[in-house]
C-alpha cells in the first residue's frame, strides 16, 4: 500500500494532495498540468516535495517533519518512463543488468536470465533497442524496472508512444504480464479513459492540484461526485441544473425527476445510458437529431430538445428508428447522475 500525503508549490503551481492506494492499479487520470507527473516524481524522489510524508507498504520514504528523505535508489520505487527511457548504447542484458550494481557477477547472470525469461526474450540478449519491436522494448523496460524488486511501480503514460494498432495487444501483454510478476501498488498516469478503464482497479482523479475523487473504478464511473470529475471520466452529458427540489429538477425549463439525493448543481448522463422509446411516461422528450458520427460498433448522435441538447450512443442498426422521429428520448432517472 502507497500512503502519499504531500505539498508542493511551484511559481505557478500548488500541489496539495492526499490518497492511499492499494495494491493493484490504480489509475490517475485528470487534465494536462494537474500535477500527475509531478506527483509520481515526488513518490520516486525525483522532486522534493515542501511537506508531507509517503510511506510504501509501512515503510517511510519521506517525511517532510521528521526529515527522512530516502534517496531515490533506496526506495524502492520503480519509475517507468513515457518513452521507455532504455539506454540505446547498451544490449538488452545490459539495460536489465543495469539496475543491479553493486550485486555479485553471480546474482546479475541470475537475475537477467531469469527476467529475460519472464518476459520471452531468450536468445535477444544481445540486441539493442533499436533491434526490437515497441512491445519488446517495453516488456524490456518494464523488467528492468521489476528487477529490482520494487515495491511499488510508477508508470507514466506507459502507451503513449504506442500508435494505436498495436496498443490494444500491449495492453493485454502487461496486464497479463504484471498479473504474474509483481503483486504490488501501481500508480498509472494516463490522458487514456479506455486505457485506464482496461488496466485499473482504482481511479484517482485529479483537478488542479487536488485529488477530486478517488475509489473503486467502478464507483468514481457510475457516481462522479462533480460536474469535473465527470468530465475526466469521460461523460459526454453535463447539463446545467436551474432549479431543484425534492425529487426533481429543471433543465432549460424542462422538469426532470431524478431521485432524492444530495443539492445538484448539474446533471450528468453517459452517452450509453440515453434512450430511445416509443413509450415512457418519466423524463420523455421530443427531440431531432442534428448530427450523427458513425463508429463501427456505435453512432454518436447529437440531440437536441427544446430544452437542452445530449449525446447519446446508438447501435447503427437501431439508427433508423431513432431518425424516424417517432420516438422519445428518455433520461432514466436510475442513470441520472447528481453533480456538484
Ligand atoms: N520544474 C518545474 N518548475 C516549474 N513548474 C513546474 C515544474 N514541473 C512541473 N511544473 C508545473 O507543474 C504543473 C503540473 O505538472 P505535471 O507535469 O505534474 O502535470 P501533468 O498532470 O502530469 O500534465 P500532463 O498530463 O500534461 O503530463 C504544471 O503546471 C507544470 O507547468
Amino acid at each position: 500500500m502507497l500512503l502519499v500525503k504531500i505539498k508542493k508549490t511551484l511559481p505557478r503551481f500548488a500541489l496539495d494532495v492526499d490518497f492511499q492506494a492499494l495494491p493493484g492499479i490504480t489509475g490517475i487520470l485528470g487534465p494536462s498540468g494537474s500535477g500527475k507527473s509531478l506527483t509520481l516524481q515526488c513518490i520516486a524522489g525525483l522532486k522534493n516535495p515542501d511537506a508531507g510524508h509517503i510511506e510504501v507498504n509501512g515503510r517511510v520514504i519521506f517525511d517532510r517533519e521528521k526529515n527522512i528523505r530516502v534517496k531515490t535508489r533506496f526506495r524502492k520505487a520503480g519509475y517507468m518512463f513515457q518513452h521507455y527511457a532504455l539506454f540505446p548504447h547498451l544490449t538488452v542484458k545490459q539495460n536489465l543488468a543495469f539496475g543491479l550494481k553493486g550485486r555479485t557477477k553471480k546474482e546479475i547472470e541470475e537475475k537477467t536470465a531469469a527476467f529475460l525469461k519472464k518476459i520471452k526474450l531468450e536468445g535477444y540478449e544481445n540486441c539493442y533497442p533499436n533491434e526490437l519491436s515497441g512491445g519488446q522494448q517495453q516488456r524490456v523496460a518494464l523488467a528492468r524496472t521489476l528487477i529490482r524488486e520494487p515495491d511499488c511501480l510508477l508508470l507514466d503514460e506507459p502507451f503513449s508512444a504506442v500508435d494505436p494498432d498495436t496498443k490494444q495487444y500491449l495492453m493485454n501483454e502487461f496486464l497479463s504480464f504484471l498479473k504474474e510478476n509483481f503483486g504490488g501498488t501501481v500508480l498509472l498516469v494516463t490522458h487514456n479513459l479506455e486505457e485506464a478503464n482496461l488496466l485499473c482497479d482504482h481511479f484517482i482523479l485529479y483537478g488542479n492540484g487536488k485529488v477530486l475523487q478517488a475509489g473503486p473504478k467502478q464507483d468514481v464511473i457510475t457516481r462522479p461526485e462533480s460536474a469535473v470529475a465527470a468530465k475526466i471520466i469521460g461523460c459526454r452529458n453535463i447539463l446545467r441544473v436551474d432549479r431543484s427540489w425534492g425529487s426533481f429538477c429543471t433543465i432549460g425549463g424542462a422538469r426532470i425527476a431524478v431521485g432524492i439525493g444530495k443539492e445538484a448543481r448539474y446533471l450528468g448522463i453517459h452517452a450509453h445510458y440515453i434512450e430511445f422509446a416509443d413509450n415512457a411516461d418519466e423524463n420523455a422528450f421530443d427531440y431531432r437529431v442534428t448530427a450523427i458520427h458513425q463508429g463501427i460498433e456505435n453512432c454518436l448522435v447529437t440531440v437536441e430538445t427544446p430544452w437542452f441538447t445530449v449525446e447519446a450512443f446508438v447501435p447503427p442498426r437501431e439508427i433508423g428508428s431513432v431518425l424516424s422521429g417517432e420516438k422519445k428520448l428518455v433520461l432514466p432517472k436510475e442513470h441520472l447522475m447528481r453533480l456538484s
